[in-house]
């Protein structure tokens, strides 16, 4: 059963258009990592699913259903059940989630609700009840709060973890153990999760499926591991290559030729056609509609040609 549904999303800034029609599907029980260069839309994605955005930001279209439920036109009443209730959220910065000025036990009880039992929740997390709840945050090392933080959102046994790099701060071996827990506490409790992250290796090894942003869409979704290590979209073939995983098994490691596309309006076509190195005069002024590559869903005109490129034995090289 789906539990979100993204469908023509498109979200506006004063500046800048940072959505341009996202679709993206995520099941019960699912994990999912949201992957793309920076600027690509992630976090705006991720905090459209709880209508979280800033008041600057603007949705011009399309639509968002958490559990049937249609975030964007929800009461207020019914937007904080929802939240409450069905979604939990851990951002980057564990530390300014957290009230400076509060003991982190006083914040739990806070959250947790009074009778809550502060000790359960922090063993969950791998953390030590006394040292932690009398700490105040700027005390705690980055892990630490995090696992607060993932402590909190993961209370409620939420059907949805919306994760926005939670380890971006955090160094490689802290990094592991975190994610360690939030996937185990997660598959505990049958929370899926959104995991929007840079770490491509990572999400092969620990998503069920994977979908790929560049200019404000998914470009292309599916199996984790199919989609990375066998692209059907050029965009996911260039990021695939670049990413560091690559030079630790000793290949080339090669930055996407380019830069990523600051939209203001829609994008009149394919938005990667200017990096892109099969792109075609169709591919500038005409958006692509989602094709079926393989176990795939592409936003990629030409995907087809170069799946039989592939399937031929020679598999096009994408290269500046
Ligand atoms: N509060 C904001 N005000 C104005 N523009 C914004 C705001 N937040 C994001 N943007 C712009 O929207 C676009 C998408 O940004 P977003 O943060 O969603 O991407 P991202 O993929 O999450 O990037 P990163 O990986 O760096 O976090 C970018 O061009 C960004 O500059």
């Amino acid at each position: 059963m789906s539990l979100l549904t993204v469908r023509n999303l498109v979200i506006d800034y004063p500046q800048t258009r940072a959505l341009d029609g996202a679709d993206l599907d995520l099941r019960q029980g699912e994990t999912l990592g949201l992957v793309g260069e920076s600027g690509s839309g992630k976090s705006t994605l991720g905090s459209a699913v709880g209508r979280l955005l800033p008041g600057t930001a603007v949705r011009s279209d399309g639509e968002v259903t958490v559990a049937g439920e249609p975030v964007f036109d929800l009461p207020p009443g019914r937007l904080r059940h929802l939240r409450k209730k069905h979604l939990g959220f851990v951002f980057q910065d564990p530390i300014a989630s957290l009230d400076p000025t509060m003991r982190v036990g006083a914040q739990l009880r806070l959250v947790l609700g009074r009778g809550a039992d502060v000790g359960f929740h922090l063993g969950r997390v791998k953390l030590d009840d006394a040292r932690v709840t009398r700490a105040y945050p700027h005390q705690l090392s980055g892990g630490m709060a995090q696992r607060v933080a993932i402590a909190m959102a993961m209370a409620t046994a939420p059907e949805l973890l919306v994760a926005d790099e939670p380890t971006a701060a955090l160094d490689s071996q802290v990094r592991e153990e975190v994610l360690n827990v939030v996937f185990s506490l997660a598959a505990d409790a049958g929370t899926s999760i959104l995991w929007l992250s840079h770490d491509l290796p990572a999400v092969a090894r620990r998503c069920d499926r994977v979908a790929v942003m560049y200019g404000g869409r998914v470009v292309e979704s599916g199996p984790a591991r199919q989609v990375l290590g066998d692209p059907a979209h050029p965009y996911t073939a260039a990021l695939a290559r670049s990413a560091p995983a690559a030079a630790a098994r000793g290949t080339r490691l090669e930055p996407v030729p380019g830069r990523p596309p600051v939209l203001t309006g829609a994008a009149p076509g394919c938005a990667f056609a200017p990096r892109c190195p099969f792109a075609v005069e169709r591919c500038e002024h005409e958006r692509p509609a989602p094709v079926r590559i393989r176990e795939q869903d592409v936003l990629c005109h030409r995907a087809g040609e170069l799946e039989a490129h592939m399937t031929a034995g020679r598999r096009p090289e994408v290269t500046a």
